[in-house]
């Protein structure tokens, strides 16, 4: 196989302008703060980088070299600012603005020799890639997804070729320059670059992708207004549940909120004053819950608590102290605390194989009115016994 040097060089620069061109009319329209835009741009300057080291003929070598050297610096750099806007961390301006600085020092006549200044600018870009890995699980602002996986296997990829090149030139096994280690290994660094690039363009566009589906799949589950499982997604949990303590015969039990004469809070202070009360209520349940615990608006002024492995007793305990927690936290709003309370429906026991999510909540829901009728801010129940008597009612209409 014969790898041409030139039309690998002219295939890399278009793949590499070309990526480019596309993620630029993926970020169509996106504001400028955006991660696309500083990778596309990086991009633009490793293609650069690569025509200015090939222009060492045409130009004085000292700028073609000093040019080049910079634009791949600078592409690293803009690398890792749409990494930083990705996890929307703060971009650390000395480790962007540093290596280019750094690059002008190690170019400097004050450097010994060529060959030192090749063997600490590779160094020195291999730090620059260190810095890409970390920030990649910088675990402030984690990444998830193949995406990063992608990224993390081409940044450790690149590293070792520029430690490797490093070595290289120390040890005189190559000399100085691009094409100084001969044809044979421009034209692999061609290839690798090439490689590099399609990865880092297609890691990017994985991890915006994966991002973009974590977003819908929490619109799509998610009570935007609290935070808390949205009514699709408690459902689900609860019919989850429900299966499991009918497989297992374990305890289930199932508490049905309900903040009281919440329309006078949205009369006297306003609809947002009652957004807040919602995110105040929604705030000490969770505070209260243990982690195997499920919580979820259920509707408008309705929150449904799941409790597995809990019988009707750790129910009505839990219940009670949820209603007092609610009692004692009055929701800030502006020079207000605006207090409410709650009534609280319990359904308690262990689970019969007739029983479904729709039977529990019914349970719940029908000690709820009680708890109303009884006159608010009260805790009421349904054992397991008398649910046949609600699956019947169901059943009949
Ligand atoms: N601010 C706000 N209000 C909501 C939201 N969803 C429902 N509501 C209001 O919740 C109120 C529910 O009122 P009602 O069903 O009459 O119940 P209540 O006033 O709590 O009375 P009781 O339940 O009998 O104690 C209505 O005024 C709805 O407009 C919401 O997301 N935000």
């Amino acid at each position: 196989m014969t790898l041409d040097v030139p039309t690998l060089f002219v295939v890399v620069t278009a793949v590499t302008l070309l990526m480019s061109f596309w993620i630029c009319l993926m970020a169509w329209g996106q504001p400028r703060g955006h991660e696309l835009w500083p990778l596309a741009l990086s991009l633009v300057a490793y293609a650069s980088s690569n025509v200015l080291f090939s222009l060492r003929q045409l130009l004085p070598e000292i700028v073609a070299v000093a040019a080049g050297n910079l634009a791949y610096s600078g592409s690293l750099s803009l690398m890792l600012v749409a990494i930083r806007r990705f996890q929307r961390g703060p971009v650390g301006r000395w480790q962007v603005t540093l290596p280019i600085v750094l690059v002008f020092v190690l170019l400097s006549p004050l450097m010994p020799s060529e060959e030192a200044s090749s063997v600490s600018i590779n160094i020195l870009c291999a730090g620059q890639m260190v810095l890409l890995l970390s920030a990649l699980y910088d675990r402030r602002y984690p990444i998830e997804g193949r995406g990063r996986i992608i990224l993390f296997s081409t940044y450790s990829g690149m590293t070792g070729v520029l430690l490797l090149r490093a070595y290289a030139v120390y040890s005189g096994l190559i000399g100085v320059g691009t094409a100084a280690g001969g044809a044979r290994w421009l034209a692999l660094v061609f290839v690798l670059a090439m490689c590099a690039v399609l990865s880092i363009a297609l890691g990017f566009v994985y991890m915006t992708m994966e991002r973009a589906e974590r977003l819908n799949y929490e619109m799509a589950m998610k009570d935007m207004l609290t935070g808390l499982a949205n009514r699709r997604a408690i459902s689900e949990d609860l019919a989850h549940a429900v299966a499991r303590a009918q497989r297992h015969g374990a305890l289930l039990s199932v508490l049905l909120i309900d903040i009281d004469h919440f329309k006078r809070v949205n009369d006297d202070y306003g609809h947002p004053a009652g957004d807040a009360v919602l995110r105040s209520v929604a705030q000490a349940l969770r505070e209260r819950l243990r982690a195997q615990d499920l919580v979820g608006r259920f509707g408008g002024e309705e929150f449904l608590v799941v409790l597995p492995d809990t019988g009707l007793e750790g129910a009505l305990v839990l219940a009670e102290a949820l209603r007092g927690d609610v009692e004692r936290t009055p929701a800030p709003w502006g020079a207000h605390h605006i207090a409410v309370t709650i009534s609280v429906g319990v359904r308690g026991g262990r689970v019969g194989g007739a029983d479904t999510r729709e039977s529990l909540v019914a349970a719940a829901d029908a000690a709820m009115y009680r708890a109303k009728e009884g006159g608010r801010n009260r805790v009421e129940h349904t054992a397991a016994g008398i649910l046949t008597e609600v699956r019947t009612a169901i059943q009949a209409g």
